[in-house]
């Protein structure tokens, strides 16, 4: 679809605009599609119903496709074997990998986090006995960044439903700050023409104040000597170098480099005040959407998290109960809390965490265990996903048919001698759990994430 000439002129003092094979890319009708591998889940190749043949090279877990498939249908996505995500994006990476200290445990804040693209990444990235808050202000889209996370099968995470605001009453907690801001979205106009009929001028410099106040909010909960990660998905330097300018002179933060092979081609980029580094992603240029990103150290001295004094939102599992839980854990180094009936599991970084950020609207923390109904557990879909899991629980592997069927949530045909709760698999990973009955089984998939669509 052409661009319009307000667009192309608005962006057009962007560094590294050539407007020729810009608006060609945007004509031809040329798509790139790219997904992210889990490493904590590393799905066998030829299980996958594509080919990964080509890397994106700024990312070890991303991978171009040759086309489109319908992912809907492919049982390892609802598996959290992979993640659909635009490859520019995944540059975080290369961020995170030349400025966090090799195995040294982080606490990780991604501010701005629905639908989970950065968090499921981070998550990935994070080194042993980190923990990952994954914020989203607006509350009907946590649901899918949660339903992304649990099929990602993180279990160091925490995520919450807070204004930026809210962050600033934490001075110090975090080591490293993501802060992929909400923008006026041209990068993505390849890939969804339509938004070009909401973007304006004024739009850009309503996100660029957005932003700044956003970054303003949640600096002091950056430790010093922290790290700030700041992305768009928008070509325009009102929301990026100017952003990035406003960064080192009223934050007072230090700009850090990002080494990129000249091969791959990003454009460097440098704020026009203080000269900060940027890292811009042109659809006419490489592989990917339109994306920025620049990454900074916290100088400033911060203040220490204080713990918030109270009477904890939750209660300890009675030594009965978890007694019970025994047989379906794998490990049992976590300590198990109880929030309305509902039991979940924390790591040791993960319960460290909560007693600092308790007046954040906590939508879910750690792995959700299910429920101690009388005598038994109700397994949580949280634990089919995860893998504190232990390796004795039955399973049964479906074709894939049939893991369609399971994940319409249709019935599926009791198999094995065994009754009671037992997984459904496909090609070796958990997809959920069904009961067996004996003559029928009760399909337990979260009705809310069934597939709606028929083939
Ligand atoms: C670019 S998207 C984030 C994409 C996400 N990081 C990912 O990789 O999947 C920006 C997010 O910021 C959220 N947002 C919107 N207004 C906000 C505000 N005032 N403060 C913080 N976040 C906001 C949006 O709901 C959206 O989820």
């Amino acid at each position: 679809m052409p661009i319009s000439s307000e667009i192309v002129n608005a962006i057009s003092n962007a560094p590294g605009f050539d407007e020729k094979s810009f608006r060609e890319i945007h004509e031809n009708g040329s798509q790139v599609v790219s997904v992210r591998i889990n490493p904590s889940k590393s799905p066998d190749k030829t299980a996958l119903s594509f080919d990964l043949a080509a890397k994106v090279p700024w990312s070890s877990y991303g991978y171009y496709l040759a086309e489109r498939p319908i992912f809907t249908f492919d049982p390892l996505l609802h598996a959290g074997a992979f993640y659909v995500q635009e490859a520019s994006s995944m540059f975080l990476e290369q961020a995170m990998r030349q400025h966090l200290q090799p195995g040294q445990p982080v606490a990780a804040l991604d501010l701005c986090a629905a639908p989970g693209g950065k968090s499921t990444h981070i998550q990935s990235l994070l080194p042993e006995g980190s923990v990952l808050v994954s914020n989203e202000v607006i509350r009907s889209r946590v649901t899918i960044l949660e339903e992304n996370l649990v099929k990602w099968g993180a279990g160091n995470v925490v995520i919450t439903n807070s204004d930026p605001r809210d962050f600033s009453a934490m001075p110090g907690l975090f080591d490293l700050m993501v802060i992929d801001a909400p923008c006026s979205g041209s990068g993505m106009f390849r890939r969804d023409p339509a938004s070009m009929d909401g973007w304006s001028t004024d739009l850009v410099t309503l996100c660029s104040e957005r932003q700044q106040r956003i970054l303003a909010d949640a600096w002091p909960a950056l430790k010093e000597g922290g790290l700030l990660i700041y992305s768009t998905c928008s070509y325009s330097v009102e929301e990026n170098e100017r952003v990035a300018d406003w960064i080192t002179e009223t934050l007072g933060a230090e700009s850090l480099g990002v080494e990129a092979d000249p091969e791959w081609n990003i454009v460097p980029s440098r704020s026009d005040r203080t000269g900060a580094a940027g890292y811009r992603f042109y659809p006419d240029r490489l592989k990917g959407e339109g994306f920025y990103l620049a990454v900074f150290r916290k100088t400033a001295v911060s203040g220490h998290p204080g713990r918030i004094s109270g009477k904890p939102k939750w209660e300890k599992v009675p030594k009965l109960v978890r007694a019970g839980m025994q047989p379906w854990l794998e490990n049992d180094n976590l300590e198990f809390i109880s929030i309305s009936d509902n039991i979940i599991a924390l790591s040791e970084p993960v319960a460290r965490m909560l007693p600092y950020i308790q007046h954040l609207y906590i939508r879910s923390a750690g792995i959700s265990i299910g429920k101690w109904a009388k005598t038994e557990l109700v397994p949580a879909h949280h634990l089919a996903m995860s893998n504190l899991l232990s390796g004795s629980i039955p399973a049964i592997e479906l074709d894939k048919n049939a893991a369609l069927q399971y994940l319409r949530r249709e019935e599926i045909p009791a198999s094995g001698p065994v009754r009671g709760w037992s997984l459904v698999k496909y090609c070796g990973h958990s997809l959920g759990w069904i009961k067996n009955l004996g003559n029928r089984a009760n399909n337990y998939y979260p009705k809310e994430w069934r597939i709606l669509r028929s083939a």
